[in-house]
């Protein structure tokens, strides 16, 4: 039986920052489909994958393919291969209203595969923002808004291309509970749709409830990955965030 192409493959990725080896030999497949999680304690290598993948850093080794293809070398072709990516911070433009942080992307490139005139567009965006609950808030300068509102801000220009392939850098960063079950809530609505979706993140409640499989880095390597049950039981995951050395 044939299997499936997989959305995202990354193998034996390499990347070193001068002497520094930030990714050594990861390998990891992405389907279609699927929640896919990167953890790791703090410097590990997980926002260098994402910019890697965006082709933002020089990799010393290994391949990248998306649906089969080797991933374009610049962001912006990106968008076109339906590939989209939020920011560890919210990156969003705060002299600009709402609406128009979200029309950004669709000014650069293509949604679900095809360009946008000026009005569709702006009815693309203005229906993402409604599908996040943001459709009152579209006129208003996002600086104005609350920082759960300007997550969704960001998730909402992420989602305005149509992507197959979701790149979330620590999406509940900064909410409180509530907002973080809403935010799984609306990823487990995208991977439903079929949008792949690689998140990292720290918040290990959000990972572990919403993630069909994980892969945990330290020090730039692939120490452990698996089901959320089977990474949680794996001592070596526990020495790399609490320094316990595991059992013999
Ligand atoms: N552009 C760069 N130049 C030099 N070193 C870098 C660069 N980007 C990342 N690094 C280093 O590479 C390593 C991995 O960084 P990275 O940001 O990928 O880790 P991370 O797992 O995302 O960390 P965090 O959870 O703190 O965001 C770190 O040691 C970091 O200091």
């Amino acid at each position: 039986m044939n299997t499936p192409t997989p959305r995202l493959r990354i193998s034996g990725l390499t990347v070193a920052f001068g002497g520094l080896t930030a990714l050594d030999d990861v390998s990891f497949d992405v389907a279609r489909g699927e929640t896919f999680a990167l953890i790791g304690p703090n410097g590990a290598g997980k926002t260098t994958v994402f910019n890697a993948v965006c082709g933002l850093v020089r990799r010393a080794s290994g391949s990248i393919d998306i649906d089969g293809r080797p991933a374009p070398a610049t962001p912006m072709a990106l968008v076109g291969r339906g590939v989209s990516r939020t920011l560890q911070g919210l990156g969003l433009f705060d002299s600009m209203t709402v609406l128009e942080n979200v029309l950004v992307p669709l000014g650069l490139g293509t949604a679900g595969g095809r360009s946008l005139g000026e009005t569709d567009a702006i009815l693309a965006a203005t229906d993402q923002l409604a599908a996040l609950g943001l459709a009152a808030d579209a006129a208003r300068p996002v600086a104005s808004l609350p920082y759960p509102e300007r997550k969704r801000v960001a998730l909402a220009r992420a989602l305005v291309t149509q992507p197959q392939l979701l790149l979330l850098d620590e999406p509940a960063g900064g909410l409180g509970s509530d907002d973080i079950t809403d935010l799984a809530a609306i990823v487990r609505g995208i991977a439903a749709a079929g949008c792949s979706v690689l998140v990292v993140e720290h918040h290990m409640d959000f990972v572990m409830s919403l993630a069909d499989r994980i892969v945990v880095l330290d020090f730039g390597r692939v120490i452990a990955s698996g089901t959320p049950a089977e990474v949680q039981a794996d001592p070596r995951v526990e020495e790399a965030y609490l320094g316990v050395e595991p059992a013999a």
